[in-house]
């Protein structure tokens, strides 16, 4: 039997030759988990003004220890005049800094007596003073190009008043799937047959890493209808993946259509669950290549190899480096397990107890035990030809990601 190939032997092959799908203008209130097709640059200082950090008092820090005037009152929002040396001014959170003034004592600090401040010294310079410009300076990088979009970044862009940024366009991907026994949930089961799970999973999954599905549908049992459906799928996708049928290949459509108008390969990968895999490429509408991978059926197989297959693909595709892997971290193992030649991506669920995480494995790792994934927070990467017992360290790669 041939040798098993590697994980990242069949990673460098499907990634091979991606280049970045192009570019489009979108709106910041719908550019959630995007990715940033250039940089962004700061138009703005953040904050734009010196302003106060605390509800008080403003003051040259000079005039401290003594009975100071009240000379002006400042909300936020509001336009300060220069402030008199002796005199102090009363001051919001957020509100600008009037010119003389280079520090603020915070209310709670101050003693009223009939309209005069009484302000115990000493106060440092910059005591509870926002600088114009510490967060951000006009003109720096505030985005790199590649960064996915996550709350705090569409907020950072919004300080900067940017309404629109210019990000990837989603890949675009059909989805389908092989197997007479499949059947859309919603019908009724007939002998032998069971529910299409990989469609909704895989749905979700590329839609998490940032796909658009445009095509989905069964591949027929026929040659000609095969590459039939192949033909649409090219033609509306930059990513066919397809669940099933990538075993032993009697069925052997698939192979043969995209054979026909491109090039498909059959890996036999050293990975549990997941071992078959096939990769190729598909004659587009006009002159774009279009990446194939072909999954295998059972649910718990395709599931990894989503995640360490198509989520990588979808990263390439989007420029953004941090989709290349999933963070790895480091826990003990609540359980034994042993390995073959295939290294074992166990799914697991992961406590914490202060700084240790201990990996608790699901108690069926079958591959087509989609219970196994239902939950799950990380892959336990258990080396091939390894023994694993209770309380090793092992790896595992979080799931969790956005
Ligand atoms: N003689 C061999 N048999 C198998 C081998 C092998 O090396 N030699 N490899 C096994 C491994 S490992 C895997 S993984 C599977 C891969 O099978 P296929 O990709 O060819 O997929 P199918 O045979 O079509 O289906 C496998 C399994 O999954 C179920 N399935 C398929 N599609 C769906 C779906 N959309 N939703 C839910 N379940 C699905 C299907 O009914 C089968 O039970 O092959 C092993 N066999
Ligand atoms: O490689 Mo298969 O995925 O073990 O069931």
């Amino acid at each position: 039997m041939a040798e098993l190939q590697s994980v990242e032997a069949a990673l460098a092959a499907l990634l091979r030759g991606v280049t970045p799908v192009d570019s489009e203008i979108v709106a910041c209130e719908v550019a959630k988990r995007r990715v940033l097709a250039e940089e962004v640059i700061a138009r703005l200082d953040v904050p734009p003004f010196d302003n106060s950090a605390m509800d008080g008092y403003a003051l040259h820090h000079a005039d401290a220890g003594a009975r100071l005037p009240i000379s002006q009152r400042i909300a936020a929002g509001m336009a300060p005049q220069p402030l008199a040396r002796g005199t102090c001014a009363r001051i919001f959170t957020g509100a600008a800094l009037p010119p003389g003034a280079d520090c603020v004592v915070m209310q709670e600090k101050v003693e009223l007596d009939g309209g005069e401040a009484i302000i115990p010294a000493p106060v440092t310079v910059n005591n509870n003073v926002r600088h114009r410009g510490s967060d951000v300076t006009a003109g720096a990088v505030l985005l790199e190009r590649g960064e996915r979009l996550d709350a705090a970044a569409l907020g950072y862009l919004a300080s900067q008043g940017i309404v629109e940024v210019s990000v990837r366009r989603r890949p675009r991907c059909a989805l389908l799937n092989s197997g007479d026994e499949i059947v859309e949930p919603g019908q009724a089961l007939g002998p032998g047959q069971i529910y299409n799970s990989n469609r909704a999973m895989l749905r979700n999954l590329l839609e998490s890493f940032g796909a658009e599905v445009t095509f989905i549908a069964s591949m027929p049992d026929d040659a000609e209808g095969t590459r039939a459906i192949l033909a649409l799928a090219a033609e509306q996708a930059d990513v066919v993946v397809s669940t099933g049928g990538v075993s032993v290949g009697e069925e052997d459509h698939v192979k043969a259509a995209i054979e026909a108008v491109g090039q498909l390969d059959l890996w036999r990968l050293a990975l549990k669950p997941g071992k078959p895999l096939a990769l190729g490429r598909l004659a587009g509408s006009d002159t774009r290549t279009v990446r194939f991978i072909g999954l295998p059926g059972n649910p718990v197989s395709s599931f990894v190899a989503a995640w360490l297959f198509l989520r990588p693909l979808m990263g390439a595709l989007l420029d953004c480096p941090a989709m290349g892997s999933l963070p790895v971290l480091p826990a003990r193992a609540a359980f034994a397990a042993r390995t073959g030649a295939r290294r074992h991506y166990m799914r697991v669920t992961l406590t914490m107890d202060g700084r240790d995480i201990t990996a608790h494995a699901f108690p069926d790792q079958g591959s087509g035990v989609l219970s196994s994934c239902v939950g799950a927070d990380a892959l336990a990467v258990i080396p091939a030809d390894a023994t694993i017992d209770e309380g090793d360290r092992i790896d595992c790669l979080w799931l969790r990601v956005d």
